[in-house]
């Protein structure tokens, strides 16, 4: 069964705000969703940028930009590591999280050549 979200906790000390967090689960996922709400507006931001991007391409390999790709990556270990959060955990929410990026701007590249708009052709 799911765990009681209004116990206190069942072993440990508590670890954020210096223990001033968490007394109870529900106080904790307060926080994920305070959190998650702010993840989610950034991504939608980053989500404009990547569609701005796909203007700067010529065909789909260029839209997948592997090298750019895997630096992206990288870079957010490499601050994950310097910010406390694990680097595997980094890793594979940005490799997800970049492979989503790229269908979306295929998507994004595939519908403007369709219309005419960007210059490749397929076949
Ligand atoms: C946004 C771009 O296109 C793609 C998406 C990327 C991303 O989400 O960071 C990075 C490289 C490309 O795979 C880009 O080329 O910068």
């Amino acid at each position: 069964e799911e765990p009681a979200t209004n116990a206190p906790a069942l072993w440990g000390s508590p670890t954020v705000d210096n223990g001033a967090c968490c007394k109870t689960l529900g106080e904790v996922r307060g926080n994920i969703d305070r959190l998650d709400r702010e993840i989610v507006r950034l991504m939608a931001e980053r989500g404009r940028y990547v569609h701005e991007a796909a203007r700067f391409k010529a065909n789909p390999a260029q839209v997948e930009a592997p090298e750019r790709a895997e630096a992206v990556v990288k870079k957010a270990m490499a601050l994950a590591d310097a910010d406390g959060l694990s680097p595997k955990v980094a890793e594979a929410a940005y490799r997800a999280m970049v492979r989503a990026f790229i269908d979306y701007e295929q998507g994004i590249f595939a519908a403007a050549a369709s219309r005419g708009d960007a210059p490749w052709r397929n076949s």
